[in-house]
């Protein structure tokens, strides 16, 4: 893969590897105080990326959520939120959506090439939609935010976007969370989909910390070329 930026993928789920609940409603895995520990790593990266499927589940709005961490980010010369991205075969994205409306950095939209030019019309002014090739790859998509000047990538979701990215061994580090409860239900989003993984038993991730949260568990490991 061509130069890419850091890629940070965080990611909270049940004790039994689910990302949500099968409800229309947002299941929280998270404590208030995991919350404010993705707050800061959002503070820290230059970029965040869910896929689509993510914006139309859980409209995020993607901000920076502390004022002190928006102040500190302008301080440091960088606008007060990240830019945010996401990914699209299908061109199925609503202009309303909180992605689209909320925050004043750049909004970016990768779509394959059949997809791109109707989109770009349907979202003019809201985002930049780029043409990522036929089909979208995934080098194009790093490499370009890359030239954009995103050093650092935090990926947030949902499970096909987590699949894409280990699949391809493009993620340096995993932010694990896991919550204290079991989802139980097979219809609900996993944390990953079915996939063939290079961090296999041959090639494992390194743990890097392990940190306790009240009764949540923060995993963070060291995925492929971070791993050495
Ligand atoms: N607990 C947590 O930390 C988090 C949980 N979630 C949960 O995850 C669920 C959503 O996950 P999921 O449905 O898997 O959706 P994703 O957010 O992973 O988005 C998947 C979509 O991304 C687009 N996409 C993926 N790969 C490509 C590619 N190679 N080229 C172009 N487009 C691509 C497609 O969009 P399209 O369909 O438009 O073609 C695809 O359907 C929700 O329930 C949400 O609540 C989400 C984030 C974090
Ligand atoms: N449910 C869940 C997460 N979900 C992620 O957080 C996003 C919320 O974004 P925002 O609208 O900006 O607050 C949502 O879209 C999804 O990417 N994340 C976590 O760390 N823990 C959680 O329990």
């Amino acid at each position: 893969m061509s130069e890419r930026p850091y890629v940070l993928l965080s990611c909270a789920m049940s004790a039994d590897g689910y990302i949500d609940d099968a409800t229309p409603e947002r299941l929280r895995l998270s404590s208030t105080a995991d919350w404010d520990r993705v707050d800061a790593v959002r503070a820290g990266c230059d970029a965040i990326l869910v896929g689509a499927g993510t914006v139309r589940a859980d409209d995020p709005r993607l901000l920076v959520r502390s004022a002190a961490r928006r102040e500190q980010r302008v301080a440091r010369g960088l606008p007060p939120d990240l830019t945010k991205v996401t990914l699209t075969w299908s061109g199925d994205l609503d202009p309303g959506a909180r992605f689209f409306t909320t925050g004043g950095s750049p909004k970016l939209v990768y779509a394959p090439t059949g997809t791109a030019g109707g989109l770009a019309a349907r979202l003019s002014g809201l985002a930049e939609v780029v043409d990522a090739g036929d089909p979208l790859a995934l080098a194009a998509v790093l490499g370009d935010l890359a030239a954009r000047g995103v050093r650092r990538l935090m990926v947030e979701g949902g499970g096909g976007i987590h699949t894409l990215f280990l699949t391809a061994d493009a993620v340096d580090e995993l932010q694990l969370v896991v919550a204290p409860f079991f989802v139980g239900d097979p219809s609900a989003p996993r944390f990953v989909r079915s996939g063939v993984f290079p961090q296999s038993p041959a090639r494992p991730m390194r743990l890097q910390e392990a940190t306790r949260i009240g009764d949540l568990a923060l995993l963070r490991y060291l995925v492929g070329r971070a791993r050495g």
